[in-house]
């Protein structure tokens, strides 16, 4: 099962209570205080670790908390602080504070962490309160509580090229076509709701891992059609394939969808249009293909290859220009 999207609760440590003690000498008839402070409680650190792959180990596990900070005692003793609790995503996970809608932090990479949620303080002991004028204070104070959030984590998938274009267009078929990945295929839009990886052997030393993802509709910037979800998993390609099919079953115009699709590409997140694109249009044997070809150059000034995954047309280029591009992004 591929999880990339997890709600978890976490709770940090109480820290331990100050405690308040006197000491007990005989010449001193009411002895000086000596109560020691409290330890801190446990923290929840959020770590990116290498060789952790998805997050379907936390589907499992809804409650995480930390341990409390052990309580002062006499002889001004310090409690000892709580260990701080580790939870270990994969690199590319997005921490977001659910309750707020806030970003925690990006886990771009292997050993990124975050704090999510801070043990508590812990409290004074009575000897912290002494004074010139009170010596022998009553005063304590308790360990505070820890944070508590509830958490989701995202995971982008990271990919070398991920498939773009409306449902429909082929994406899954291609992918299928040209990796082992076996995705569902049909002939109605959204068939894909998750992306889908794909190791791509161009030849015996070229390979990459090709992403399937969602079909993208108009509106998906602002979150049409699970729009957000789905453009976040293009975010972590380094180059884009944009699929364009030649008749559409809507009667949609090919080349009014590619402007859309680019639209909301721009209006996603500044760096996601500026990635190289390579566009291609699908389905090369149906009649139309060709001249949806020849009207995107001439749109976008770029050449457009027409491919199928179906007679194999093309595939073989397409790919080719793959590698290339990427090579180029890698350097
Ligand atoms: N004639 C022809 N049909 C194709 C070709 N590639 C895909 N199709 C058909 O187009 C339809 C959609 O294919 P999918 O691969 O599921 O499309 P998708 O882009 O993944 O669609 P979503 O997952 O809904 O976004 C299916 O009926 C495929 O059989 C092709 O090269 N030629
Ligand atoms: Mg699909």
């Amino acid at each position: 099962m591929f999880v990339d999207r997890v709600q978890i609760e976490v709770q940090a440590g109480r820290g331990g209570d100050g405690c308040m003690s006197f000491r007990r000498e005989k010449y001193i008839p009411r002895g000086g205080p000596d109560g020691g402070d409290g330890g801190n409680g446990g923290s929840i650190i959020i770590r990116a670790e290498d060789g952790i792959d998805s997050l379907s180990a936390l589907v499992h596990k809804k409650h995480w908390k930390a341990r409390s900070g052990v309580h002062g005692s006499g002889s001004n003793r310090h409690g000892a602080n709580a260990d701080d609790l580790e939870i270990l995503v994969p690199p590319g996970t997005v921490v977001r504070d659910d309750k707020h809608d806030l970003l925690l932090k990006d886990l771009a990479e292997p050993g990124d962490s975050v704090v999510a949620a801070h043990g508590g303080k812990g409290g004074k002991g009575n000897s912290r309160f002494k004074s010139s004028t009170n010596q022998a204070p009553r005063e304590f104070t308790r360990g505070e509580e820890g944070e508590q959030r509830l958490l989701v984590f995202e995971l982008k998938v990271i990919a070398d090229i991920g498939l773009l274009g409306k449902p429909n267009a082929g994406k899954s078929t291609l992918l299928s076509r040209v990796s082992r990945a076996r995705p569902e295929i049909a002939d109605y839009p959204f068939t894909t709701k998750k992306p889908n990886l794909g190791i791509v052997q161009v030849d015996m030393d070229r390979s990459f891992v090709m992403a399937d993802i969602p079909g993208l509709i108009e509106g998906a910037a602002s979150g049409a059609g699970l729009g957000h979800e789905f453009l976040r998993h293009v975010e972590r390609t380094r180059v884009l394939i944009h699929l364009v099919e030649p008749s559409p079953m809507d009667g949609t115009d090919p080349i009014e969808n590619y402007r859309a699709i680019r639209q909301e590409v721009e209006q996603h997140a500044s760096d996601l249009a500026a990635r190289p694109e390579i566009i291609a249009v699908s389905k090369a044997e149906l009649p139309d293909a060709p001249a949806v070809r020849d009207l995107l150059a001439e749109e976008t000034g770029k050449e457009a290859i027409l491919f199928s995954s179906v007679t194999g047309q093309n595939l073989d280029k397409l790919l080719a220009r793959a590698f290339a591009v990427l090579a180029e992004e890698r350097e």
